[in-house]
């Protein structure tokens, strides 16, 4: 029986190994007529009548789970490599130019319905936020509308948590393919760097793609900032097709950089920020936990009332807005639409006040998120602002020390903690920001961490719990253990 949460490809209809795989590829070691079910490239969820796409990734060679994959009933297997001596001459083989990339195309086969609109979001900081946005836009405009990444999928129907930002493309697809099904029509997903690098997006019929900042992350992964930003630039010069939108974040030197780009790629740039031509942010101004933004759209001015904190907001909601304005609404429909924008979870989200000090949880977990945060709360702290942050295990090592910094810089009292360790020693993790912030308090335990700091607020300040956000665990070793920062607040602001 299939499993209801993992709805099979068309079942209408047969595909045979070549409607699967398509028409590049080289299937002398194969018969492309064989019938096939779906593609499956971890062989742990291979089923009968899979094809078998075997990836060389960063930790094993996908073909030495071959074997596997057949042992479960998949009957061909698609790879960029030479057929192996030891594979049984009765299966196919069929062999590809970029086999990351064929299986994100076969999937798109596979499960072919996808919403008839559909956007990307990318940038390192800012792509849930527009995420929601958008989809809060949408949904304002009168269409069923979804959002797909770091919090899972949501749609109309409810929330399905999800584990990566860019889900694999098997996953993706599935997923576009259920959507489209429940009737949904507008659709924004995250496409995060190592997803536009992994080709995880391919094969999505993208009207629109947004692009927020470039900032340091992922360097454990990307080799430089350049490589970073080009795997980000994916985006505009291979997955929008000609024809289709770009909103872009103008108001930087790598936003100007993508702008071009998108241009030379025939795209309908919407330039946005103080220097948009497309959307112009004329000025913006933090009115209580909300801001006034003055914005000009072909010729026209708009004064609206964004209710949320934080400068970075406004550049996420325009972007959305952009997005928008990009797949079909006017200005006029959609910029009062911002005045209804719900807060996100876990970015700046204001989750309860002690004594009239106001306690934040937000997701900042690189350099300049927290900076941004810390710059966004510093205005409501007449007294002082307390931060209460670590860092993850396992990923990008030199942002540590960076954050220490940017702490001790832009906070009054900074308490560091565990964030999620994963396989690393979390003392050690703790060290290399402490070396950076030496006038901060260690307190290992997260909610005794939470706990001091919201102990020692009183009116005026402000605490900000930084670097997990919506998260409901935390990582250490290979267990995840229950953990909420937001709950933890809560709780111990309820006492
Ligand atoms: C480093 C990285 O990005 N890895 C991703 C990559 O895995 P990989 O191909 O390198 O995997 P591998 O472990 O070397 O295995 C090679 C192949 O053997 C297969 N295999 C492996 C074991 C087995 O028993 N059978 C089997 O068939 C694997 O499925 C894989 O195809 O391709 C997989 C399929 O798309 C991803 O699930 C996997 O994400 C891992 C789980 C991950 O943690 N990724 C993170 C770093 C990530 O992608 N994060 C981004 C960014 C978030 C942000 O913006 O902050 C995200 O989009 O979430
Ligand atoms: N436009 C922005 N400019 C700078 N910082 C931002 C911006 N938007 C969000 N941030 C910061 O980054 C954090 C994460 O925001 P968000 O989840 O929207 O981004 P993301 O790109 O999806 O991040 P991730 O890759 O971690 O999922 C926020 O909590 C905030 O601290
Ligand atoms: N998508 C990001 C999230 C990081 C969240 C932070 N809490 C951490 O664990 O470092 C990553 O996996 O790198
Ligand atoms: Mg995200």
């Amino acid at each position: 029986m299939s499993d209801p949460i993992r709805p099979t490809a068309d079942c209408s209809r047969t595909l045979t190994l070549r409607g699967l795989v398509g028409e590049d590829a080289d299937y002398a070691g194969a018969d492309p007529a064989i019938e096939v079910s779906e593609p499956a490239l971890d062989s742990r969820r291979a089923r009968a009548g899979d094809v078998f796409f075997a990836l060389s990734g960063s930790k094993a060679d996908g073909m030495a789970f071959a074997a596997d994959a057949l042992k479960r009933g998949a009957v061909a297997v698609v790879a960029e490599s030479e057929r192996p001596g030891w594979l049984d001459p009765a299966v196919s083989y069929v062999r590809v130019g970029n086999a990351r990339r064929a299986v994100a195309l076969a999937a798109a086969r596979a499960f072919p319905r996808q919403p008839e609109t559909i956007a990307a979001v990318t940038g390192t900081s800012g792509k849930t936020s527009v995420a929601a946005f958008a989809r809060q836009l949408w949904q304002g405009l009168g269409h069923a509308s979804a959002s797909l990444g770091t919090l899972g999928v949501v749609k109309p129907s409810g929330e399905v948590y999800g584990s990566l930002t860019t889900p694999d493309p098997i996953e993706l697809h599935r997923t576009l393919h259920a959507l489209a099904g429940e009737g949904v029509t507008h659709l924004c997903l995250e496409a995060s760097s190592h997803g536009l690098d992994q080709h995880r997006l391919d094969g999505v019929r993208l009207k629109a793609g947004a692009f927020t900042n470039l900032s340091r992350d992922h360097l454990d992964y990307h080799p430089t900032m350049d490589a970073y930003l080009d795997a980000k630039m994916r985006l505009f010069r291979d997955l929008v097709p000609r024809g289709g939108g770009a909103a872009v974040w103008v108001d930087t030197t790598e936003g100007s950089h993508v702008a071009q780009v998108a241009a030379d790629h025939e795209l309908e740039v919407l330039g946005i920020g103080v220097a948009g031509a497309g959307i112009a942010l004329l000025s913006r101004a933090d009115e209580g936990l909300g801001q006034r933004l003055e914005v000009e759209v072909e010729g026209a001015r708009y004064v609206l009332r964004l209710p949320l904190v934080g400068a970075f907001q406004a550049c996420n909601a325009l972007v959305a807005a952009g997005l928008a304005m990009l797949t079909g609404a006017s200005a006029r429909a959609v910029l009062p639409l911002l005045e209804k924008l719900a807060v996100v979870p876990g970015r700046l989200e204001l989750v309860g006040t002690k004594d009239g000090a106001g306690v934040f949880v937000d997701y900042a977990h690189k350099p300049d998120a927290l900076a941004n945060a810390l710059d966004a709360l510093r205005p409501y702290a007449s007294g002082r602002l307390i931060v209460v942050f670590g860092c993850g295990g396992d990923r990008d090592r030199g942002k540590r020390p960076l954050m220490g910094a940017i702490a001790a810089a832009k906070a009054d009292v900074v308490i560091v903690t565990d964030d999620n360790p994963r396989s690393e020693t979390p003392a050690a993790i703790r060290a290399a920001i402490l070396a950076s912030v030496p006038g901060a308090r260690e307190i290992g335990d997260r909610a005794e961490a939470i706990s001091a700091a919201i102990a020692m607020a009183h009116a005026g300040d402000v605490v900000l719990i930084a670097g997990k956000g919506h998260e409901t665990g935390q990582i250490v070793g290979d267990r995840t253990l229950p953990f909420s920062d937001r709950d933890v607040a809560v709780a111990l602001l309820e006492e």
